[in-house]
């Protein structure tokens, strides 16, 4: 089988070979935002079809049966089928990109244990799902939180798939990141580069400015001339970018959308056709035992990307600050990691 990657890279003069792609939580928010541009070619580039097929609840098919049918009205040229599905082994066969949005929001006195659980239940039949009939090339990204956690229960049900395959979003987070800087600094997000973002995407999230640059210059020293110093980075910066999902809700009077949608989409678009040389993004992937960050621990990592793999950017020295936030954050994964095997819900890859 002709690999996505490969097959996208000609994009826009070369491949028509079309990509399966199954998007769950299609009737949800995030999925309704994300479908429409995914057909429109920014998943996939605008060179190649896409056959999508939408997995909902049995509760929520119908209304993804309307998805599918405005996905028609539309008549997009690169849509070449769209399916619906109540059952994560029909949705899944053949899949080559999973995008995973759909997830059990948190209701009112519902404990984390309880969320974690629920999630869990999810994500173990959608592993095994993937495991059974996704295409051999089949790459996802977790959107639906907790994204890391529930990217790793998905790859522990999949055994026969590489984990590296399975990834959870952050990089909203690093585009939040971006902004923030661009701001701050009164330049465009075209003017900064090297943000990372490290952890788990949930407040406890590191903020990484150390290789950030504004116009080519150390972003820290451009801040440092605007009277903006470490305190300011630990204090207001870090916090607004990774406080802003909650930021979003409570002005937006609902959660973020259109910008998960975004980056979802540019979140699997770089992942297939690379990182321009020498720039790197943030991804939540399995950690190789890199950076002090156990083996198999789904964290937000900078990444390169290239040919449809992705590679956590290394060496890199992490000063006594940066490492005691990635702690943080990562003893927070390791929790929620802990706390699903407890459930007995980690498959048998774990
Ligand atoms: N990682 C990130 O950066 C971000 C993650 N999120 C998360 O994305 C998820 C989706 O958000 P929204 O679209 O706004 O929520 P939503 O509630 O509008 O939609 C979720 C959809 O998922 C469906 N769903 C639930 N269980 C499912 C299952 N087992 N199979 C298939 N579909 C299922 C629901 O029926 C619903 O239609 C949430 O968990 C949210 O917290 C949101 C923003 C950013
Ligand atoms: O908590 C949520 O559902 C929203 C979220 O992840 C974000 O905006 O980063």
């Amino acid at each position: 089988m002709v690999d996505v990657a490969h097959s996208i890279q000609q994009d826009p003069v070369g491949s028509t070979q079309s990509v399966t792609v199954t998007v769950t939580g299609a009737a949800g928010q995030i999925g309704y935002a994300t479908v429409f541009r995914a057909a429109a070619g920014a998943l996939l580039g605008s060179g190649t079809p896409v056959r999508l097929r939408l997995l909902e609840i049995p509760e929520a098919a119908r209304a993804a049966e309307g998805v599918a049918m405005e996905l028609q009205d539309a008549a997009m040229p690169l849509l070449e089928s769209v399916d619906v599905f109540d059952d994560p082994t029909a949705a899944f066969d053949g899949s080559e990109v999973g995008l995973l949005i759909g997830a059990r929001p948190r209701s009112k006195g519902m404990e984390r244990a309880d969320l974690l659980a629920a999630n869990a239940g999810i994500f173990s039949v959608q592993g095994q799902a993937i495991n059974n009939g996704a295409a051999e090339n089949f790459r996802a990204v977790v959107v639906g939180n907790p994204a890391n956690t529930n990217a790793l229960i998905a790859a522990s049900h999949a055994p026969d798939v590489p984990a590296e395959r399975f990834t959870a979003l952050t990089r909203l987070d690093h585009h939040r990141a971006q902004a923030q800087l661009a701001l701050a600094c009164e330049v465009t997000v075209n003017d900064v580069d090297g943000v990372a973002i490290w952890g788990n995407h949930s407040a406890s999230q590191f903020v990484d400015l150390s290789r950030a640059t504004v116009k080519g210059n150390p972003a820290e020293e451009v801040l440092a001339e605007r009277g903006l110093d470490r305190k300011w980075i630990d204090e207001f910066f870090i916090p607004k970018v990774a406080n802003r999902g909650a930021e979003i809700i409570e002005v937006r009077g609902g959660s973020s959308v259109a910008s998960a949608a975004h980056a979802t989409l540019r979140h699997i678009r770089t992942w297939l056709r690379g990182t321009e040389e020498g720039r790197w993004t943030s991804m939540a992937v399995p950690s190789t035992g890199v950076h002090g960050v156990p083996q198999g621990v789904v964290s937000s990592f900078p990444v390169f990307c290239q040919d449809g793999d992705h590679r956590i950017v290394e060496p890199w020295e992490i000063d006594d600050f940066a490492r005691e936030r990635i702690e943080r954050s990562l003893a927070e994964l390791v929790e929620e990691r802990q706390a699903v095997e407890q459930l007995g819900l980690l498959g048998p890859r774990a």
